[in-house]
């Protein structure tokens, strides 16, 4: 018998990288998970059993953390925000790469040493990543949490620097911004909530077999 499972993926930029190789783990939505005018927000896939959400990324995490959702993907700049001791990030997917990064004004960073810093206020989605990273240090950091377009605030006053996710670092350039201190190197994971792996452990063992086949075949 098949136990009944639920998966939960961001619905944002991983999931162009993530249906590809969840797909090679065995894993394929119903035809509807890719039709824009649905308001489904749960669906069926090629296992019985097993059904898909979509949801936002810090939600992926939330649903799995409280045993809402069996399984997922995010990115480990959620994992290590959430800092959730029910989640279990067995598997890196290798997808999602990018870097958490503080990034300030082209001007600042001219004069600028962040060796000599003791206080900074940043605009950032991570709050609790980027206090943990600057007490680390020595710094305190004052954090203004923001849930996007974080490169605005520098220009507009709201805190002369940020931290925020960078790949290509187009959208810093375009903003006028440099990166000046990489925190954290950025890739997706397979999470598993810890309650559903002691309860469906034979199921669940299967599946991070799967995907972690699945993310090596892809990065060979
Ligand atoms: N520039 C990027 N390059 C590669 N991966 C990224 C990049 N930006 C974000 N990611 C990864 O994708 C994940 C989802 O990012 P995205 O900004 O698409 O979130 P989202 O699901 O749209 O979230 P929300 O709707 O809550 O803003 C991030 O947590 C990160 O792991
Ligand atoms: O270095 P780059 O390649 O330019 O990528 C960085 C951008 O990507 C992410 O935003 P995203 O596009 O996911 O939108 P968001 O601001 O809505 O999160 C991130 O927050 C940066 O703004």
């Amino acid at each position: 018998m098949t136990d009944s499972l639920i998966f939960a993926v961001p619905k944002g930029r991983i999931l162009d990288e993530a249906l590809p190789l969840m797909a090679r783990a065995g894993l394929t939505p119903e035809a509807e998970f890719h039709d824009k005018s649905s308001r489904k927000l749960q669906f069926g896939t090629n296992v019985p059993g097993v059904s898909l959400i979509r949801v936002r990324a810090f939600d992926a995490a939330t649903f799995v953390a409280h045993g809402a959702a069996d399984f997922g993907i995010v990115g480990s700049d959620v994992v290590d925000e959430f800092g959730y001791s029910a989640l279990y990030a067995p598997v890196d997917l290798k997808i999602g790469a990018c870097r958490l990064s503080v990034a300030e004004p082209q001007e600042l960073a001219a004069t600028d040493d962040p060796r000599g810093w003791s206080h900074v206020r940043v605009a950032t989605k991570y709050p609790q990543t980027t206090s943990r990273h600057f007490a680390a240090r020595g710094v305190q950091a004052e954090c203004v949490k923001l849930n996007g377009a974080m490169e605005l605030a520098p220009a507009l006053g709201l805190t002369s620097r940020i931290v925020d996710l960078v790949s290509s670092g187009n959208t810093l350039k375009a903003n006028g911004l440099v990166e000046v201190e990489v925190i954290s190197e950025v890739t997706s994971r397979l999470i598993v909530a810890r309650p559903a792996f002691k309860r469906k452990g034979a199921v669940m063992a299967d599946w991070i077999a799967r995907f972690r086949e699945a993310a090596d075949a892809t990065s060979e």
